[in-house]
């Protein structure tokens, strides 16, 4: 992979490199999709806690709400009570301890969540009214009943009022708050305040009637309109009451609400306030008492307050199963994540010890194999399995192959430098032969006008006795003899051979004519001065005669210089031998 820099310079990533910039790609893609998942799953899961603590918080809301409402009941009682003061007062307390622990939870629930420390100080300031209306209302229960003025009555019923004129503000907030963080609980949400606030018009409806029950007044026209407009609120309430239920009855058999029987209570009540109404609009003598009233209108309102808390608990019930639900789902991620990095990282690691870095040791056997590295490697590891591991046979069984081969090689080469050595010199003495002196001679002598190449040719005189007097054997040793003091005296530069039985050449490319008869001379005397030692002690003294020749102009050729000097030799072996003769000059030494 090539990475153009700076327009210019290449950057080249090797196998290795490329195979972990690609894995850790795929393993930081892997990464954010699997974090993206979880995070995804973890939000969900939240949301879900966030809204069973909504819901709860809602539910404590409707309950405080409700308390107040209801605690108008034995509010109303306590206020008209003329025989029953202890027992009403008995039944206000209960009802206020109620309404107390309801408010206490909702501040409990609001604590928890941050985001609605506002709403808590709402609530504490309607918590704040509620006190204030029971004040007004103790304080008219401690006037005699006898001398409770109507008015009086009204204005401690209407405190009670104003509480839940305080507390809906807050409970609204809370609602709108609840819905846009949960829209997927707006009908339990709804359903619940429509009921609570049902149950609340029922209460007021029921209130608005106490105040003439109690003094035995007719309906004034003011209060006329005032219940019938409680009425039509509540007309509009059951109505959305009756759609909003639907879900929660029939095929939702475990919310066990039964929509007739609600419908039933509810029209039972409000039939008790039509007889009423009509009573105190025709002469103000009404068939029951406030009391009596009370007592049997409430316990028709009761189904709304069971129905509702009902919704509400079911709901949080099913919240609470999505949200295990979801942390099932949360957690069964992160294993996978985690599960499926760790085999990613295995196959990668795997996919590294046991075929890229195999394939890259196979590379560099490959190579070293190349350029002639036959040295046997280290013993293939035995993780090395199936292709790979017959990749590393084969390359064993080439490596072998390529050993016969250079072995067969140099065998050729020293084979060859042996026939070269046997083609090119004489075994007896080790000089060179008469074929290399030709060659030589050749390429030195024909068709060049140097004067400075020059031949001698040296004969040991009357060998043929030396063979005869003292054998065959002792002929070879002279000759071996002469043949290395010729050697050490003839430069490197010359070539020295034994062309014939007895006889020697020294060809010289660079010498002039008197170096060459000075250097013949020289030969001459090292053979003849010193005897030659023969075998059982016996020694012999031989000469040699030399003839010399020069390269001239009408030397053309190697032949025409070797027949001058074989010429010039004729001549000193005629001259009596142990001397040198050159060609032209014909001179002896
Ligand atoms: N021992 C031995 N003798 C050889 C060898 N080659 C040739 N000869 C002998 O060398 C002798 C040469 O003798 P001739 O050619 O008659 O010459 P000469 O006896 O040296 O006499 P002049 O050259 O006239 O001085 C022969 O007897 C050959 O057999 C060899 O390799 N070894």
């Amino acid at each position: 992979m090539g990475l153009l820099l700076g327009g210019h310079t290449m950057l080249t990533l090797k196998v290795g490199q490329k195979f972990w910039l690609g894995s850790a790609v795929i393993l930081v893609g892997l990464l954010v999709l699997s974090s993206e998942l979880l995070f995804q799953q973890w939000q969900r899961w939240r949301n879900l806690e966030l809204s069973r603590l909504d819901l709860a918080d809602f539910h404590s809301a409707m309950l405080a709400f409700n308390a107040v409402s209801a605690e108008r009941g034995p509010a109303n009682n306590r206020l008209t009570a003329a025989g029953r003061q202890t027992e009403s007062q008995l039944q206000l307390d209960q009802s206020r301890r109620e309404t107390n622990l309801a408010f206490d939870q909702l501040e409990v629930g609001l604590r928890e969540q941050s985001y609605r420390f506002g709403l808590a100080e709402q609530f504490q300031y309607a918590r704040h009214n509620l006190t204030v209306a029971r004040a007004r209302v103790d304080e008219v229960a401690t006037i005699n009943p006898g001398q409770r003025q109507p008015m009086t009555i009204q204005s401690a019923i209407d405190a009670m009022f104003g509480v839940i004129n305080v507390l809906r503000p807050p409970i609204n907030e809370l609602q709108t708050a609840i819905l846009q963080r949960n829209p997927h609980l707006t009908q339990a949400i709804l359903t619940a305040r429509v009921m609570t606030e049902l149950r609340d018009y029922y209460g007021r409806l029921g209130s608005a009637l106490i105040v003439p029950l109690n003094s035995g007044s007719a309906i004034d026209q003011q209060r006329q309109w005032t219940l019938f407009h409680l009425k039509g609120r509540i007309s509009q309430l059951t109505e959305q009451v009756d759609v909003l239920i639907k879900p929660y009855q029939g095929g939702s058999q475990r919310y066990g609400i039964n929509r007739e029987q609600l419908r039933n209570g509810l029209q039972t009540a409000l039939a008790m306030v039509d007889k009423l109404m009509t009573e105190g609009l025709l002469a103000g003598r009404y068939s029951m008492t406030a009391r009596e009233f009370t007592d049997t209108y409430v316990p028709n309102l009761n189904m709304l307050e069971r129905y509702r808390d009902r919704v509400m608990l079911l709901s949080q019930r099913d919240v609470v199963a999505a949200t295990e639900v979801a942390l099932g789902h949360l957690v069964t991620s992160a294993v996978l994540s985690v599960v499926v990095t760790v085999i990613l990282l295995l196959v990668l690691w795997r996919l590294n010890s046991a075929v890229l870095l195999p394939l890259l040791r196979a590379r560099n056997e490959l190579l070293a194999l190349a350029s002639g590295e036959l040295k046997e490697p280290p013993a293939i590891p035995r993780s090395y399995r199936g292709e790979i591991r017959q990749l590393y046979v084969a390359l064993d069984i080439l490596r072998q192959e390529l050993k016969i081969r250079a072995r067969e090689e140099e065998e050729r080469a020293a084979f060859n430098v042996m026939l070269k050595v046997q083609a090119e010199t004489d075994p007896l003495t080790g000089l060179f032969n008469r074929r290399t002196l030709e060659i030589a001679g050749r390429r030195l002598a024909d068709y060049t006008m140097d004067d400075r190449v020059g031949l001698i040719l040296l004969d040991i005189d009357c060998f043929k006795r030396v063979n005869d007097d003292h054998g065959h054997l002792a002929g070879d040793e002279v000759l071996k003899e002469v043949a290395r003091r010729l050697r050490q005296r003839v430069p490197a530069s010359m070539t020295l051979a034994r062309y014939g039985g007895e006889e020697f050449a020294i060809l010289c490319d660079d010498a002039g004519k008197d170096t060459l008869l000075k250097l013949a001379d020289v030969l001459r005397l090292v053979i003849a001065s010193v005897p030659i030692d023969l075998l059982k002690d016996v020694s012999l003294t031989v000469t040699a005669s030399a003839g010399v020749a020069m390269k001239r102009a009408d030397l053309r050729t190697w032949h025409d210089l070797f027949a001058e000097a074989d010429r010039a030799l004729y001549q000193a072996k005629a001259k009596g031998r142990n001397c040198v003769v050159i060609a032209e000059l014909e001179q002896t030494v």
